[in-house]
């Protein structure tokens, strides 16, 4: 292919403090509405409502210091109030008649807020860098999760609070995206737009932010929620835990708050409704002083209207000295005021927390559930391999397959997934040779995959010869001994060429054994484990893998090497890192060795626990499914991850170390000429190739001097393919590609990030309706149909045609797409700093080339300086008329000129100067 044509939400806002003082006043003049009711019911129940409410919060008051009374309130009085609504999660439900909740005055007013949190900073600019806080490092992911964010995070600090951080932690691991907008102290709350509209949760990371915003701009924020449907979860959350709580009342919303306070214990409310919690069984709770943790500063939330229920409740110290449940986490289903909220008095540090926070998003919105089901692989992988004294013996393969059946009552069909090399069959002492012998006289009962013979890492073997041959003797001992393992699936050695990729590898996997599917924990890096993902490349699914806290060498509940192990095993089973991974991700696949099959039998120990632990707490779904079927539920469930991102191999140890021995990232570019096409790309690589100390990729056959790797098919031919573009780099060299591909194209920016993160970019700005005539003319040289049957006035009026011809109206893109300069500038400042960005007036390289080089060898920093006045002569400069697409280009190069404006930059001359020669065109 030619290298030019590749295609590129009546709230009451205003309810006052009881406990300012003013409050009974207050109340009388609160207004109950049953929205949409005749009115004699209107009458009757508000004034049921009414009463209610007054008893409720003369209760309150008295029983302030009074736990015991409180007590009842939560347990007793709303609960018996609550009976008479009812109470749906279906959205549909949600929207029927409701109380709309109406405050005499303003809060503000007369309230002075306790806490100064007003909201301050408009929403982050998109090309912004977002803060440390919650920045992935890897490149990778950008904030996290599938398709466009349905989840606006509220940030209140500029640099990020813990809360925050936990925030966003979670919703990456769950891969929900989101975005975030930090709201600061004294300036206004950012103005909700159309835009805006696409989220269905907002997450406030402190809900006084929310609270203390003046009256008119809290009823802006909850007019648009609810005319939005748009849900709210609120952090209450205390950073630090006293015995005597703070007693506040919480401002224009009826809360008692108690803040700071010491928790024993968390459980589900007793209160709550049969079905309220999808994730969280009905009666899960945690102790939280039973392993010696530091108890846990939560905020008592005191409900004073009965339609706010208890969610959560703390086991918190009173000041009568006697514990007690009270409620730490609120649902208010909308029929206050029509908003759906979640309030939460507790952080996110706890499996309790994490999954109510799971089911507070689905309380929210539908489309915010992760399955219920939770898929478990355990691959037991080294089977043979371990040295004799720590092998398996004939009475661990019962015990093994006596765990599977028990597994089996709690996981349907599950079946240990074995990987074995057979060159260390029967190497171990007598017991453990009859325990060789009993794995393949059960082969049946077991799942199995196909090993290297000798465990030998596969990125040391240098061709696909050199792995098949291995390879096909343990296919062959398979054979022998009845073993299927036809079963697609594999894993390498120590992730060996995997991820990286050792392109052999693949090879040799899909011709001996038919690899369809894989697994690693080191794509895109081992950690932060909350972005591993998975890939597909050259038609093998590759899964990501977690880890259960096993590995070769623990082989006992208590030994010198582990001490404490069995005390970590049950932390991590019990609500800890194990039960979070299967808690938070819906497919799992877990590595374990022959070894933890041995000895103390660990890894029986730890699947059992662990699904014990899930069935007592959940009500999670649990399956499993051989690794294929399970490769394709995955791609199903997480379809944008299917496209491979090629990371640079050297910057990460773990990664040199499983790549390939005789590789190098040494000729990775550390300059990109990004285009666009038509703007003098092809000169200003011929001029930067002049340089003695500039390198640039060899040519190709195709697409003449670019390599086009990051925006198109070329991507999926791997890092080594693109790796063999570049010559060896002499001593302070600097290489640079370029394609004028790159520029306009969606993906490249991204792809570009994660390989070459600190790359140079370079990029030429021509006239707009100068590079779509001259792309237009380009065309026409080589004879497009479309260029030569029409002209580039009617090319350019293609859209006005009720059905242009498909190769008109791409010509038509073509010509004017790459232009849209802003757009495409923008999505590079997603991904890299303005200081990595050169922009190049297109005009001034035709007009000044020597000035150019001068500009981009400062840029580059290259050694020596070169006076390119000695290497090319400007031979003069064409003009040419255009002026039919300056109209189009109008808002763009607008939007260019604000653009530059924030970047600091001086704007090209073209787009300050109008004097330009233009003139009609046919
Ligand atoms: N020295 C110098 N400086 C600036 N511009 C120059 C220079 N030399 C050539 N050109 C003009 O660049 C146009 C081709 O641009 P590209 O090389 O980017 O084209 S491509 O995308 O690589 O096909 C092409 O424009 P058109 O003549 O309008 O086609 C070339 O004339």
């Amino acid at each position: 292919m030619n290298k030019r044509t590749e295609a590129h939400q009546n709230s009451c806002s205003s309810w006052r403090g009881a406990n300012k003082g003013a409050g009974y006043n207050c109340w009388r003049r609160c207004k109950w509405k049953l929205a949409g009711y005749p009115r004699n019911l209107i009458g009757n129940r508000k004034f049921i409502a009414l009463f209610c409410a007054i008893i409720l919060i003369v209760l309150y008051l008295l029983s302030s210091s009074l736990s015991v009374s409180r007590f009842y309130l939560t347990r007793i009085l709303l609960p018996d109030l609550l009976e008479n609504f009812e109470l749906s999660k279906n959205s549909d439900d949600l929207k029927k008649p409701r109380l709309v909740w109406q405050g005499g005055g303003s809060a503000m007013d007369d309230i002075t807020p306790d806490v100064d949190h007003p909201f301050t900073e408009a929403p982050r600019h998109k090309h912004s860098p977002p803060p440390v806080a919650w920045e992935n490092p890897s490149g990778f992911v950008h904030h996290g999760g599938r398709g466009d964010a349905k989840i606006l995070v509220f940030a209140s600090k500029r640099k990020g609070s813990a809360i925050l951080r936990a925030i966003t932690e979670l919703l990456e691991m769950i891969k929900f995206k989101f975005d975030v907008i930090t709201v600061m102290p004294g300036s206004p709350m950012p103005v909700l737009t159309d835009i805006h509209t696409k989220y269905k949760c907002f997450i406030l990371d402190d809900f006084k932010m929310y609270l203390n915003r003046s009256a008119s701009q809290r009823k802006m924020i909850d007019n648009f929620m609810e005319k939005n449907g748009i849900g709210m979860i609120a952090f209450i959350v205390s950073n630090n835990a006293s015995r005597i709580g703070k007693q506040e009342q919480l401002k224009g919303f009826p809360v008692l708050l108690h803040n700071k306070l010491n928790a024993k214990e968390l459980r589900l409310a007793s209160s709550s409704p049969a079905g309220l919690y999808r994730v969280l069984r009905e009666g899960a709770s945690v102790n939280l002083t039973r392993r010696g943790d530091h108890p846990l500063p939560v905020s008592v939330m005191l409900p004073q209207h009965p339609l706010l229920l208890p969610l959560v409740e703390a086991l918190v110290p009173s000041t009568s000295d006697v514990d007690t449940y009270l409620p730490a986490a609120l649902l208010d289903v909308g029929r206050i005021d029509g908003i759906r909220r979640v309030l939460l008095g507790v952080d996110l540090s706890g499996w309790l927390q994490k999954l109510l926070f799971l089911d507070a998003l689905s309380f929210l919105d539908a489309g915010l559930s992760l399955p219920l089901e939770r898929y478990i692989l355990v691959d037991v992988d080294d089977i043979f391999v371990a040295r004799s004294g720590i092998r398996m013996t004939d009475h661990d393969v019962k015990a093994m397959l006596e765990s599977q059946e028990r597994l089996r009552e709690k996981i349907p069909n599950f079946t240990f997934n074995l990987g074995f090399s057979g060159y260390y069959f029967l190497s171990g002492n007598a017991a453990e040779n009859l325990g060789d012998k009993a794995l393949v006289g059960n082969a049946s009962s077991f799942w199995w995959f196909g090993h290297m013979w000798r465990h030998t890492q596969p990125h040391k073997l240098a061709t696909v010869d050199d792995i098949k041959a291995p390879m096909l003797l343990n296919r062959h001992f398979a054979k022998t001994y009845n073993i299927s393992v036809d079963t697609g699936y594999s894993v390498a050695p120590h992730h060996s060429g995997v991820y990286p990729v050792h392109e052999p590898l693949y090879d040799a996997w899909k011709k001996v054994y038919g690899i369809r599917a894989t697994s690693t924990e080191e794509y895109p890096h081992l950690k932060p484990d909350r972005f591993r993902r998975g890939f597909q490349y050259r038609g093998i699914k590759v899964l990501p893998r977690q880890m259960c806290g096993l590995f070769t060498h623990t082989l006992y509940f208590e030994s010198p090497e582990h001490p404490g192990l069995k005390a970590k095993l049950d932390a991590s089973i019990d609500g800890g890192e194990l039960f979070q991974t299967i808690a938070l991700n819906p497919i799992n696949v877990f590595m374990t060795h022959m070894t933890n099959y041995g000895s103390d039998r660990l890894a029986l120990y730890v699947f059992e626990g662990v699904v014990q632990a899930l069935q007592k707490r959940t009500n999670f779904i649990l399956k499993t499914e051989p690794a294929v079927q399970l490769a394709q539920r995955y791609f199903d469930l997480y379809p944008e991850e299917e496209e491979p991102f090629w990371g640079d191999p050297c910057m990460d140890k773990r990664h040199m170390e499983i790549w390939s021995s005789n590789k190098t990232c040494d000729e990775l570019p550390d300059a990109l000429v990004l285009g666009p096409q038509k703007t003098g790309t092809t000169a200003l690589y011929t001029f930067l190739g002049l340089h003695p100390s500039l390198q640039h990729n060899l040519p190709s056959p195709t697409t003449f001097e670019e390599v086009q790797f990051f925006s198109g098919h070329n991507y999926f031919r791997g890092l080594d393919w693109y790796l063999k573009w570049f010559p060896t780099r002499e001593p302070g060299q600097i290489i640079f590609e370029k394609s004028a591909t790159y520029f306009d194209s969606e993906v490249a920016p991204a792809r570009v990030k994660a390989l070459l993160p600190n790359a140079k970019l370079v990029v030429l700005l021509l006239p707009p309706e100068r590079r779509a005539y001259s792309w237009y003319q380009h065309q026409v040289a080589h004879g497009a149909a479309a260029a030569l049957n029409h002209s580039f006035s009617e090319v350019l009026r293609a859209d006005l045609l009720p059905y242009p011809p498909r190769g008109l109206a791409e010509l038509r893109a073509r010509c004017l797409h790459p232009g849209e300069y802003a757009v495409h500038l923008e999505r590079w400042l997603e991904h890299f700093s303005p200081e990595q960005l050169l922009l190049v007036d297109g005009e001034q390289l035709r007009q000044a080339p020597v000035a150019v080089m001068s500009q981009l060898q400062d840029f580059l920093d290259v050694r020596p300086v070169v006076d390119y006045d000695k290497l090319i002569r400007c031979a003069g400069v064409d003009t040419i008329s255009l002026s039919g697409v300056l109209e189009y280009y109008a808002p763009y190069n607008a939007r260019l000129l604000s653009l530059l404006q924030q970047l600091r930059r001086t704007p090209p001359s073209w787009l300050t100067n109008s004097s330009l020669d233009l003139q009609p065109t046919n």
